[in-house]
Parts: structure tokens; C-alpha cells; sequence
């Protein structure tokens, strides 16, 4: 059945591919800073996360969100980190509970749980007859502010799945690139996400049924090093892709 889905941060990388594969599933309404630079489905609202009475008249009438907002670069400073995604993601949690929302879809991050990736593993851990996995279960271990946001965010869904009772699914997101793994960079490629893969894992946050969830969002890649059997479990994930299928 056809959702009425916010997914704010549509303007971006991770919204083209959702965007790309389901524009036709649901009801969409999009929202981000950035207006729209070509054609979209359903309504688009210019606003940013961060501005409290925006995000609550954007939640009106939605089923599900998925919350990609934010600034999304590794070595982003802690201002812009705190505002943007701590402080955003804050926001849209309370402002989806206070709608009536049923489920949102938090985009975490690789870098939550950055530094697993010690000297010691790497660069064995990103190559395939390795057998070290994360499964999600582990506890956050940032490589950077940007991924200490991340964790926190992950943090604001537990709060807001424990004491709202809102379903949360935190969907710690690998390298997206489209059409092709990352060239010469071997943790690129155990940690790739491809366009498709991603439409179809989000399409599953929005359509399963869940309380509160961390899971690793990646294709089938040979090298892997983060575990897909709670996406599978829980959201019937079925990944097409994989890296090692590319030269
Ligand atoms: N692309 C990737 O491989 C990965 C992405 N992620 C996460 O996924 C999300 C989306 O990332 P991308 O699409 O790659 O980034 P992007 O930079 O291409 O898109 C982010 C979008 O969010 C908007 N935005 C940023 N701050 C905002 C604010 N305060 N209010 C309203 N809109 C705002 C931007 O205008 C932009 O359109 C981010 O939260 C990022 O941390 C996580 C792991 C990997
Ligand atoms: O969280 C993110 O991770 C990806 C991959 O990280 P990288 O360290 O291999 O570049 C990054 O490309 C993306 O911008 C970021 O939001």
C-alpha cells in the first residue's frame, strides 16, 4: 500500500537514488534547504530542519519519514554538526511524534562506527575471506564529530522509539556512488551501497514493521565487513548488488 512518506534532505545524493527507484511507490512530500533543481514527485517544501514551525506543518498527514537532512561530510565541524544533525534530527523526532507519525528512518552513518577499523584490522577487516563483521550491536565507536553526531541521532530514535513509542529504524548507510563501486579504494568497495539496493532498502524501512533497529545499509558485497542479517531479518532486505561483480 501506497505511504505517505516526508523525506527531508531530498535535494541530495541518497534522496536522488530513494527518489529514483520509488517515485512512484508513495505519496511524497520532499523537503530540503535547497529548492528543487528538476522534476520531482509530489510537493516540495523549501525549509530547513532546524526551523521547528517548517518541519511541524511538513509533518502534517505523513505516515513515515525518512530523515537524510543533514551535513553529510566526514570532516564537517562541530558547529554545523550540532546544528544540522544533532539539533535537526531532534527536531523532526519530536515534531513526528507530536504528528502522529508512525515511523522514521534515520540516516546514520559508516562513520558511528569509524574507528572499529583500528590499525590492527585494517586494511585485512575490508577483504573478503576476512570474517570480522558489525552487527549492529555493538556500541557506537565514531571516527570523527561527524560520526558522533551520527550516534547521537541514533541515540534521539532510541529516546523517541522507548518513551514515544514511535518505530525507529537507524540505517547506517556505507558509500553510496551510483552505477559503480569506488575506484581503488578498497573500503569503498566492502561498504558499497548501490542506487538500487538503496531505493529498495528504503522502500522496506517504510513498508516493515519494527520497534527500534540499527542495521547496516549495504549491497551483498563479497568483502563486507558489516552485517546484513538484521536488514534481512527484520526489513526482508534482499540486496542485488555487489561490488565484487565490477572491475
Ligand atoms: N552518501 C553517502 O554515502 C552517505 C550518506 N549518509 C547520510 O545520508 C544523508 C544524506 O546524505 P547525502 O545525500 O550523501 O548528502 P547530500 O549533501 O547530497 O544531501 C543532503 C541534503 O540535505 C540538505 N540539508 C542539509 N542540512 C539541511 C538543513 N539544516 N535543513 C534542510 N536541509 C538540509 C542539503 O541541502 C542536501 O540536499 C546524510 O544525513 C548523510 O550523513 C550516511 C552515510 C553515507
Ligand atoms: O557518512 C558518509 O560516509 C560516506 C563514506 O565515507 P568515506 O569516509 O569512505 O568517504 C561518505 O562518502 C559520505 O559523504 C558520508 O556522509
Amino acid at each position: 500500500m501506497a505511504q505517505s512518506v516526508l523525506l527531508t534532505g531530498a535535494a541530495g545524493r541518497v534522496g536522488e537514488a530513494i527518489l529514483g527507484g520509488l517515485a512512484d511507490d508513495h505519496e511524497w512530500r520532499l523537503l530540503d534547504r535547497d529548492p528543487p533543481t528538476g522534476d520531482h514527485p509530489g510537493e516540495f517544501v523549501v525549509a530547513d530542519i532546524t526551523d521547528d514551525e517548517a518541519v511541524r506543518e511538513a509533518m502534517e498527514g505523513i505516515d513515515v519519514v525518512i530523515h537524510l537532512a543533514g551535513d553529510p561530510r566526514p570532516e564537517a565541524p562541530w558547529d554545523s554538526v550540532l546544528t544540522n544533525n544533532i539539533d535537526g534530527a531532534q527536531t523532526v523526532f519530536e515534531a513526528a511524534v507530536d504528528a502522529g507519525v508512525e515511523k522514521v528512518a534515520f540516516a546514520s552513518s559508516n562513520h558511528a562506527v569509524g574507528n572499529y577499523e583500528t590499525d590492527d584490522r585494517t586494511p585485512a577487516m575490508y577483504r573478503e575471506h576476512d570474517d570480522y563483521l558489525l552487527d549492529g550491536t555493538e556500541l557506537p565507536r565514531p571516527s570523527n564529530l561527524y560520526g558522533v553526531s551520527k550516534a547521537a541521532g541514533e541515540s534521539l530514535g532510541r529516546y523517541y522509539h522507548d518513551e514515544h513509542d514511535l518505530s525507529v529504524v537507524c540505517v547506517r548507510i556505507g558509500n553510496l556512488t551510483e552505477g559503480h563501486p569506488p575506484i581503488d579504494y578498497e573500503r569503498g568497495q566492502a561498504m558499497w551501497l548501490s542506487y538500487r539496493d538503496c531505493a529498495h532498502l528504503f522502500d522496506r524501512c517504510i513498508r516493515a514493521d519494527y520497534g527500534y533497529e540499527i542495521v547496516y545499509g549495504i549491497s551483498d558485497n563479497d568483502r563486507k565487513y558489516y552485517s546484513l542479517e538484521r536488514a534481512r531479518d527484520v526489513l526482508d532486505y534482499e540486496p542485488r548488488d555487489n561490488s565484487a561483480n565490477h572491475d
